[in-house]
């Protein structure tokens, strides 16, 4: 597709996109402009970082977010926020330890330029103390490596204004550079356990390490995600499934490093406003059997039934999660 392309070209486009929306929920992007050396810089970069010592990759935690990391692991409680450096094992799916370690960045938006009085409305959702925390959670500032020097511009000029910007509005975005050693034979928990995506849909970057990435398939079966060189690997997230009252879906995925070295991937999740109302489009049409995916969240599960939710309770619900051992 291009500028150029004809009527007929357009809508033949459309129709595979929509194939692979509502049967996968996966699909590859090539010729999206951004420079192939672009997303190879920062994925050695990403190494680089990955590859300091413990201690100096540790540094770029605020004690605050190590704190509530122990607490969390301990209690089990909330995330008072998500960003910066997670060390290897820290990220947990489905009471599993993933073998993986990872920086977070989210969209810089203050709490004061979105609704949480939504987030309190009737019928009653949140607690007084649990919207503070949904606060500290959305205003923690993002923390940057100092090494490798080139870190921060590189992956702000990836990830920020010159590439997808114009596509978010105040859309609370989030990047995560994964760093995964190889998994050890015979360990329990896998690199990234099953899981699906938050939000509207993932633009994710891999390295060339193969036989990574599985996606599920309709059966149950998982297949293979080879990486493409150039090409971003796209899939859809549960608001886009809600949306569509599951016509498109929200895949379960996971990764398996088992072949490389130190793979690295870079997942944009373009996400909807925090505190965007979701709710089925009335133009979807009705699906006429239960959804297939199951709801990892009380939110999710109502928008899923057809109910309503609000995007920053699903996200929230989902990272806390992320630190859950069913404790
Ligand atoms: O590293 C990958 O290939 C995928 C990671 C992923 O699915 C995620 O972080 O949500
Ligand atoms: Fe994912």
């Amino acid at each position: 597709m291009s500028s150029s392309s004809s009527a007929l070209q357009r809508q033949e486009a459309a129709r595979s996109l929509d194939d692979a929306c509502s049967s996968v929920g996966f699909f590859y992007l090539e010729g999206h402009g951004v420079p192939t050396q672009e997303i190879q810089q920062l994925h050695r970069l990403a190494k680089r970082f990955f590859a300091l010592p413990e201690s100096v990759k540790d540094g770029l935690e605020s004690t605050e977010s190590r704190h509530f990391i122990e607490e969390s692991i301990a209690m089990s409680s909330q995330p008072a926020q998500g960003r910066g450096y997670q060390r290897l094992g820290e990220n947990v799916t489905l009471n599993q330890r993933d073998w993986q370690e990872a920086i977070d960045f989210f969209a810089p938006i203050h709490s004061k330029e979105v609704n949480l009085n939504a987030f309190a409305a009737e019928p009653a959702r949140m607690r007084d103390e649990e919207i503070e925390k949904l606060q500290q959670f959305m205003d923690a500032p993002n923390v940057w490596p100092n090494q490798p020097a080139e870190f921060r511009a590189s992956a702000e000029a990836y990830f920020s204004k010159d590439f997808f910007d114009h596509l978010t509005n105040q859309s609370f975005w989030c990047v995560r550079v994964i760093g995964y050693p190889a998994l050890r034979q015979g360990a329990v928990g896998l690199s990234c356990g099953e899981h699906t995506d938050y939000g509207c849909w993932t633009i994710l970057a891999q390295d060339e390490t193969p036989d990574a990435l599985e996606v599920q398939l309709s059966g149950g079966s998982w297949a293979k995600v080879p990486p493409r060189a150039g090409a971003f690997v796209v899939n859809l997230g549960d608001m886009l499934s809600v949306w569509t009252k599951g016509r498109y879906k929200a895949t379960r995925h996971r990764v398996r490093q088992t072949k490389g070295d130190f793979r690295t991937s870079i997942a944009f999740f373009y996400e909807p406003n925090f505190d965007a109302v979701i709710r089925p489009l009335d133009v979807a049409p009705p699906l006429g059997k239960p959804h297939p995916c199951e709801g990892s969240t009380a939110p999710l599960a109502r928008g899923l039934a057809g109910g309503e939710l609000i995007y920053g309770e699903h996200l929230f619900a989902k990272v806390s999660s992320n630190f859950d051992f069913g404790a």
